[in-house]
């Protein structure tokens, strides 16, 4: 079988070695010419999958190790009969771990509690539930909207998104990308909406850049200069708007989702849908493929104010700033979209909040609540 295999895939080897000869390419140039005598297409969310990629190709297995899959028209695959594999769930995780991240260093640069927030969720699927449950746990007053699912488990538990807007400090986009039909999201924030929103409000998109009217965005930003952007999905990645991304108080590479742990669970999950296709059985694990966390521990031992021992922990994980920074440096020397891309390609290695243990002695024993409810492992 011979294999082509987004090259920012991690673990390629390892995950797809065993079926044939793999060849890498990176992710947005692969294109029908390397694919006419592939079996196989294992991509990230770069690589557009359609007529034009794969009508003169012998590919018969579509994988994609991203939770997102608007990259792919899966009619054609359906219609071809060609297997198609994504990885729910793989990062959500990661994705938690930037919302979380991104809140509490915005909380210590303006001056208010994260834990006394008002936040509300936009698509509580695998990655806003997740969001949910952490931020529900540490104590803070979570909204949810979902119409898709309002519909079919009942209102309870879901608000409008008019509410959410009327009412939140916080507002997280955790939605695919669905052009068409009844809870379409492109634009689902429109001008009309980012209007109506209260001045200092956040607004975070770790969804997907076209959920949110970018120009709308960007012209209550230059013109009112009263929200906060948390940005890490835009659109036209990744020739992203340039003003908008000056403006926004966090931008980051569409990297929300890439923790090591993320990145390789969505290698492993087509890993096995790619043996369930072809009949074969495996033993491969996480375990097998992912390294131990370079910091697995750390010990506090005084009761320190909980949003600053939680500021503390993240940032020894995973410190968002790094990765704002980076954006803003590679995009002053290499040019927006190659310094967008650049920093994706080239990501340093992230673990998740998950594989930090963290010792309390003494009086920080106090904390094992809070610590554990945003996701460390508390002994
Ligand atoms: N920034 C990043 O690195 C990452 C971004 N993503 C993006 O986040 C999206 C969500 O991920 P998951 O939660 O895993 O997907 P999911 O499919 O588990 O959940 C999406 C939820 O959004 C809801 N939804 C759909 N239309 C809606 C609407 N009009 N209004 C409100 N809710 C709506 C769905 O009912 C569903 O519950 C992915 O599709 C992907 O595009 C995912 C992983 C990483
Ligand atoms: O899983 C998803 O959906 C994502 O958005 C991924 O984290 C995006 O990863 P890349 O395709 O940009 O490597």
């Amino acid at each position: 079988m011979k294999l082509v295999v987004d090259a920012n895939i991690p673990a390629a080897d390892a995950c797809f070695g065993g079926f044939g000869e793999v060849i890498k390419r990176p992710g947005r140039e692969i294109s029908a010419e390397h694919l006419r005598d592939a079996d196989a297409l294992i991509t990230r969310s770069v690589t557009p999958v359609n007529a034009s990629l794969l009508a003169e190709s012998a590919v018969r297995f579509v994988g994609t190790c991203t939770i997102g899959i608007d990259h792919v028209d899966t009619h054609y695959l359906a219609e071809h009969d060609i297997a198609f594999a994504s990885a729910p769930g793989c990062n959500a995780e990661a994705v938690v771990d930037y919302v979380l991240a991104s809140l509490l260093t915005l909380a210590e640069r303006q001056g208010w509690r994260l834990l006394d927030r008002c936040v509300g969720i936009v698509g509580v699927g695998n990655v806003g539930s997740r969001l949910q449950a952490r931020l529900q746990t540490l104590g803070l007053d979570v909204l949810a909207c979902d119409p898709p699912r309002a519909e079919r488990e009942g209102e309870s538990g879901f608000t409008s998104l008019e509410t959410l807007i009327e009412r939140c400090d916080v507002l997280c986009l955790h939605t695919p990308l669905v052009s068409t039909g009844p809870h379409a999201t492109q634009h689902l924030l429109d001008a009309e909406r980012i209007n109506e929103l209260a001045p200092g409000t956040v607004v975070l998109n770790a969804g997907r850049g076209d959920c949110i009217d970018g120009l709308a965005l960007r012209s209550r930003l230059a013109g009112q200069n009263d929200l906060t952007a948390v940005l890490d999905v835009w659109e036209n990645e990744p020739a992203i708007d340039a003003a908008l991304h000056d403006l926004a108080t966090l931008a980051t590479p569409h990297i929300a989702g890439y923790s090591l742990d993320g990145k390789l669970r969505g290698s492993l999950m087509i890993h096995q849908a790619l043996a369930a296709h072809v009949n074969e059985t495996s033993e491969l694990s996480l375990n097998a493929i992912c390294p131990s966390p370079a910091l697995a521990s750390m010990t506090l031992q005084q009761a320190l104010p909980s949003e600053d021992a939680l500021r503390l922990c993240a940032r020894a994980v995973y410190d968002v700033r790094r990765d704002h920074e980076r954006l803003t440096r590679e995009a002053y020397a290499l040019g927006v979209a190659k310094g967008f891309d650049a920093c994706r390609v080239n990501y340093p290695l992230r673990r998740e909040f998950s594989t930090l243990s963290v010792r309390l002695k003494g009086d920080a024993h106090t904390l094992a609540p809070v610590l554990s409810a945003a996701g460390f492992r508390v002994e």
